[in-house]
């Protein structure tokens, strides 16, 4: 019996989604990685696992429902069951929402409600915090207000610079998300 399909967004360097690939008890088979970002790092890792991509340059489309009409299309052609959103800059709108209600997650470096949108480390570590961390939540409409389906702390030590905390948090995101992906995939 073949797996569920699910497709990675990404934006940015990849390292979640190279976590997510180097899995090997994934319950689902990554069958498509869509970035909005031509040339990104992420692009470079999906041709070494093989997984087809699909670049989009978001300001070639008239607005948010006229691209996320032809990502559905795509992600409907690659069978996808299931979202999974690493380092995704894009908010994500009604159009994409709604063909997957419930099946997008999200993962963000903070213990959210604290620190939602970007720059999430850089927020924690400016406010002088002494605990921040990892959250994987599925999405809605608001911006890291969907429900959280799991969360990890990761200290702030005394003589952290915020690229040490990063590589921290980043060293639980590549533990949590496989973790979560293979609960919540059945
Ligand atoms: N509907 C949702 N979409 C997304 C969520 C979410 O919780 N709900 N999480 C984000 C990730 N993210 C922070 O965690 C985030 C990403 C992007 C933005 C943002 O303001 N993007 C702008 C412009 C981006 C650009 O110009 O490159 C935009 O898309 O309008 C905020 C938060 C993923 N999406
Ligand atoms: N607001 C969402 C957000 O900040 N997401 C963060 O982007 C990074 C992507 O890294 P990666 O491209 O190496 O996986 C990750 O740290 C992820 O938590």
């Amino acid at each position: 019996m073949s797996l569920v399909k699910a497709a990675v967004f990404a934006s940015g360097t990849g390292s979640n989604f190279q976590a997510i690939m180097e899995n090997a008890n994934l319950p689902c088979e990554i069958s498509l990685l869509i970035c909005d970002k031509p040339g990104a790092r992420v692009l470079e890792k999906a041709k070494k696992f093989g997984v087809p991509t699909f670049v989009f340059k978001p300001k070639e489309y008239t607005n948010k429902e006229e691209y996320e009409k032809l990502l559905v299309e795509k992600l409907r052609e690659a069978d996808v069951s299931w979202v999974f959103l690493a380092g995704y800059m894009r908010i994500v709108g009604p159009t994409l929402l709604s063909a997957y209600e419930g099946r997008i997650v999200n993962i963000h470096p903070s213990l959210l409600p604290k620190f939602p949108g970007k720059d999430a480390i850089g927020q924690a570590f400016q406010a002088g915090e002494n605990v921040t961390g990892v959250t994987v939540h599925f999405i809605d409409e608001g911006i890291d207000t969907g429900p959280i389906i799991a969360q990890e702390p990761v200290y702030i030590l005394a003589d952290d610079t915020e690229e040490s905390l990063k590589d921290r948090i980043q060293k639980v995101e590549h533990r949590l998300y496989p973790r979560v992906i293979q609960k919540i995939v059945k």
